[in-house]
């Protein structure tokens, strides 16, 4: 039971809560719980005084001075508890999108993001909601509760045992079904979020789903997720709908077994009317908190899963920016030295992608990777920037391995411009010095976009370098994005540029200017280039041909026409491709 709620302790304890400020909410609670206990027994005053013809005047002012005390100190108390609650939401969410941007990317292959995401949104809620709206029913729900038993006691005690008994069996039926609603919204909740993974999934592809006219497809299999929505939701209303009758009937039947026996009392002269009257009200203070507690059970349930899943997150291994043996970053050759990796199969089948590979990446030249589709091209890519680790062998740079240089600087050290090159929500200027340390003035900015060969279509955007790019840089061709991409890499500055060649053509004057400006800057970096088409790697300085993870041939372009049956077949596939119509270019090498 103790470990089960020790990590939610962990998760409320790291949210620092405002000790003093914990105290005065506990205080203004206790004084709001004392306004609305004594209430019904000035209100009994009030009813005996008026009874016997008496003066009700001033009791009457402390009635409605216990009424206001009821509501202000109520509402002070829930204010304090809120803003413990809301600061430790959101310490813990900082906590866990920090974690997030820290976990290695072997974790995003295991559990794709969207669905992670959402999981830890709706968990973060349901521990928002027992620190904040929960905890103020816990604190006043418990005072009331015991204040309200010692007034009943103390009025008398034959009726508060009568009480007692009608509410113990209201609990015999509400108990269970409580917990049946609990279960139930545990499932409603992962449904909810099996659907917001779907739904994130098909509306961030959404133009895959219209090219292939799935629109039908997709939205049957959203339909099917609402209809298991749909069918958890009736259940719990229909429990929902079985407990409200049940928790009136069980208020009723107390107030009319009090009132019987209560009005037996009073005809004997055992009982005045203003205690029956406190009597009656008071009841209305035992059922509130009753409620309360019985929704903050709940809610602990729920929280309780929750944080053991967020624990298991905080523990999930991050990648380690400082290295146990840290070695400075001095420039030279890059090299694979018999590096064999696989990555972690789902199904335990660990199938080596790259096997015993030996590169050479030099200084001031530009090595391609060129090779058929699946044949570790990108995997390279991703070993030097360190999202995986070999299985065996080792990457060096000038002869250190590269794992002993810290994660940061190592990874300062490389430009990356991927295949479809995407953006990032923001304006153009905030695209272009993405990631980069420092300010860079307008003059710099616009220097390295005339050098991507993008100043002129940025100044023609509506609001030039300000311009907001809208999800996934729609507003923009592939060629623009492209030609951003490398702007930002002249500011940048890599000792080593990694391109990954889009695997569509642009068009033939696009092609040419995106070419140019990475020849620009490709001068006097490390450069490694994976290409989709043979035509971007004639001029290579050396080619690795790649197959099924190992080199089965190495050299120039000329070298391997000479010696690579299949590479010198595929340079007159797409040369015979290149000399047809335009609409028939350009054949991807991968395809
Ligand atoms: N994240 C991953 N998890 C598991 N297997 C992967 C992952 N990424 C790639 N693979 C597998 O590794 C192999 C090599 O893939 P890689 O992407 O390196 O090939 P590639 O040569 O770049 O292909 P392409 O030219 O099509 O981009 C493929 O069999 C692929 O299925």
């Amino acid at each position: 039971m103790a470990s089960g709620f020790s990590p939610l302790l962990r998760l409320i304890r790291a949210g620092r809560p405002s000790v003093p400020a914990l105290i005065a909410a506990t205080l203004a609670a206790a004084a709001g719980v004392a306004c609305s206990l004594v209430f019904p027994l000035l209100t009994r005053n009030v009813v005996d005084t008026a009874g016997s013809g008496g003066l009700i005047s001033e009791t009457m002012s402390f009635l409605i001075a216990a009424l206001l005390g009821a509501t202000l100190f109520n509402a002070l108390s829930s204010l304090l508890l809120a803003r413990i609650g809301h600061n430790i939401v959101a310490n813990l969410r900082q906590r866990l999108s920090d974690k997030m941007l820290r976990l290695t990317i072997p974790a995003f292959d295991r559990e794709g993001s969207g669905e992670r995401v959402s999981r830890i949104m709706r968990d973060c809620e349901s521990i928002s909601s027992l620190t904040t709206t929960q905890a103020v029913n816990l604190i006043t729900g418990t005072m009331m509760l015991i204040g309200v038993a010692a007034v009943l006691y103390s009025l008398d005690s034959a009726l508060t045992m009568t009480l007692l008994g009608a509410l113990l069996a209201a609990f015999a039926v509400l108990v269970p079904l409580s917990m049946l609603l609990d279960g139930l919204s545990r499932r409603t909740q992962d449904e909810a979020a099996r659907l917001s993974g779907l739904l994130t999934q098909v509306f961030s592809e959404i133009r895959l789903v219209k090219a292939f006219t799935a629109e039908q497809r997709e939205s049957r299999r959203i339909g099917k997720a609402l209809e298991n929505l749909r069918r958890l939701g009736m259940r719990s209303s229909t429990i929902n709908t079985t407990l409200e009758p049940v928790i009136q009937l069980a208020m009723t039947a107390a107030i009319v077994t009090i009132l019987i026996y209560g009005a037996s009392r009073v005809s004997v002269g055992t009982m005045s009317v203003g205690t029956l009257t406190a009597f009656i009200l008071s009841i209305l203070n035992v059922i509130s908190p009753l409620m309360q507690l019985t929704m903050f059970m709940a809610e602990l349930q729920r929280a309780k899963g929750a944080s053991a899943r967020i624990a298991v997150l905080l523990d999930e291994t991050e990648e380690e920016y400082d290295a146990a043996d840290p070695a400075p970053a001095r420039a030279g050759e890059l090299r694979f030295e018999n590096v064999s990796f696989a990555y972690q199969a789902h199904d335990a089948r660990q199938q080596p992608v790259l096997k015993d590979l030996s590169l050479n990446f030099a200084p001031g030249a530009t090595t391609a990777l060129v090779g058929p589709s699946g044949s570790g091209k990108s995997t390279i890519l991703s070993l030097i920037e360190r999202f995986y680790l070999p299985v065996s062998g080792r990457i060096t740079l000038n002869g250190t391995d590269i794992a002993r240089i810290p994660l940061q600087d190592w990874r300062r050290m490389i430009g990356y411009v991927p295949q479809n090159a995407p953006v990032m929500p923001g304006s153009v200027r905030d695209n272009i010095t993405y990631g980069l340390a420092g300010r860079f003035t307008d003059d710099q900015i616009r220097d390295a976009a005339d050098r991507a060969d993008a100043l002129s279509f940025i100044e023609a955007l509506p609001r030039g370098l300000d311009t907001n790019l809208i999800e996934q840089g729609n507003n923009l061709s592939g060629g623009q994005r492209q030609r951003i991409a490398i702007a930002r890499m002249f500011l940048r500055d890599p000792r080593i540029l990694i391109l990954d060649e889009a695997t569509s053509a642009l068009d033939g004057e696009t092609e040419r200017q995106v070419k140019a400006s990475l020849d620009r800057l490709r001068a006097g970096r490390t450069n490694i280039v994976v290409a989709h088409r043979l035509s971007t790697v004639f001029d290579a300085d050396l080619i690795y041909f790649l197959e099924s993870g190992r080199v089965s041939g190495s050299g120039t372009h000329s070298d391997l026409v000479a010696t690579h049956e299949f590479y010198a077949r595929l340079v007159e596939r797409q040369s015979h491709a290149a000399s047809l119509p335009a609409a028939a270019l350009p054949t991807p090498l991968s395809a």
